[in-house]
């Protein structure tokens, strides 16, 4: 990824939710807590200077999912409401959109983050990795519409550093795999090459992997100190967690509760089974040598999955793997709400596409 993207559309003046020009003013939600969002300057993303703002009588009232802003969306405000307080009029055309699953069984999604560039997949070195979770990681994140880059964190903890990027590689095909450590100041310079200015990343991965460490050095202790969000103009500040915040270098951060650890989220349409592609381009790529097009890869004469597996070429909890995922795709795509199928996905989809062939542009250049 060379080249800077200047994602941030120019202050005061962008496309509005249908295309047109519009001169409405527009700003980055940077946070969002019970019914109100802070709204920060689309030029200085982060929460120095952000004020807070609610929904429009119509946006509220819009039952599609996906219709109402989320941390790191572009936004078209009416700052002229009488009292004081700016209303939020629609949602920018989304670059990406990080989404977890319910975790009541049912198929309700809850969107957590809008145009996110980058997710970081942070996998401790200190234990032994875990493939299945890559996946799963590797595949939500492709799914959204970002880039997937697997970072191995605490290096200096690890017992064979081979064999933890061998492990990490080999669960995420095609994606990049970069060792760190915060603690020895290992690697980190690498990851300025997806910390661009206008750049905004997340970090996703299991409770102890490392991530407040890792944020906590890209902010710097300045950040830490100030780390107060404004949500009026009485001094009050809601200091339990950070949302999306500005780096030094001109990238953004988005660090959210429940970003965290993220359940699979199916997008529907051929999108997950690109996602999936993705993460198991190596899988993808042998059932293509199977005899029959509809191979199952159980038990069919000729099937090339098999085949790999049975002589080592695959391990066989990669294929499980593989399976699993895609059950598990399969059915939420069968509980899918027929509203969530109906509205506002379209749009959405484009964008992601338009991203996914942006981003293999640029891994075909590098
Ligand atoms: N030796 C070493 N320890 C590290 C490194 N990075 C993080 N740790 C330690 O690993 C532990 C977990 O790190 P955290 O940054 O709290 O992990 P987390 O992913 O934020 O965990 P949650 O907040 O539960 O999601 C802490 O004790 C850190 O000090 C590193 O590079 N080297
Ligand atoms: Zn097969």
């Amino acid at each position: 990824m060379t080249a800077t993207r200047t994602p941030d559309p120019q202050p005061g003046r962008t496309p509005s939710p249908h295309g047109s020009t519009s001169s409405a003013p527009t700003g980055r939600v940077v946070a969002q807590h019970r019914g109100r969002w802070l709204i920060a300057d689309p030029s200085r993303p982060g929460e120095h200077d952000a004020r807070p703002a609610i929904l429009s009588g119509r946006l509220a009232r819009d039952p599609s999912p996906d219709a109402h802003p989320v941390v790191g969306d572009q936004v078209a405000l009416d700052p002229d409401a009488a009292d004081g307080l700016a209303r939020i009029t629609g949602v920018l055309p989304r670059r990406s959109l990080l989404r977890r699953g319910a975790t009541d069984g049912t198929s309700r999604q809850q969107a957590l983050a809008a145009n996110v560039d980058v997710a970081f997949v942070v996998v401790p070195a200190d234990r032994a990795v875990n493939p299945r979770r890559i996946e799963r990681e590797v595949t939500l994140v492709w799914e959204s519409g970002a880039l997937p880059v697997v970072l191995l964190t605490k290096m200096d903890l690890c017992a064979d550093p081979d064999a933890a990027v061998a492990a990490a590689s080999g669960a995420a095909a095609g994606v990049e795999v970069v060792p760190i450590s915060v603690h020895d100041r290992h690697g980190l310079h690498v990851l300025d090459h997806w910390l661009v200015p206008g750049a905004t990343v997340v970090l996703l991965g299991a409770s102890g992997a490392g991530k407040s460490t890792l944020t906590n050095h890209l902010l710097g202790r300045e950040h830490l100190r100030t780390n107060g969000l404004r949500w009026d103009g009485a001094g009050r500040h809601t200091t339990t967690h950070r949302e999306l915040v500005a780096l030094p270098g001109g990238a953004a951060i988005i660090d959210t509760p429940g970003l965290r650890a993220l359940a699979l989220w199916a997008d529907g349409g051929d999108e997950e089974a690109t996602a999936l592609g993705q993460t198991f381009g190596d899988v993808a790529t042998l059932a293509l040598e199977c005899r029959f097009a509809d191979c199952g890869h159980r038990r069919e004469p000729g099937c090339a999955v098999l085949a790999a597996v049975a002589d080592g070429r695959l391990p066989a909890d990669r294929l499980a793997s593989w399976e699993a995922l895609g059950r598990e795709l399969a059915q939420l795509e069968r509980r899918r709400d027929a509203v969530a199928r109906a509205a506002g996905k379209a749009a959405d989809r484009r964008g992601a596409k338009a991203l996914r062939v942006r981003v293999a542009e640029k891994r075909g250049e590098g």
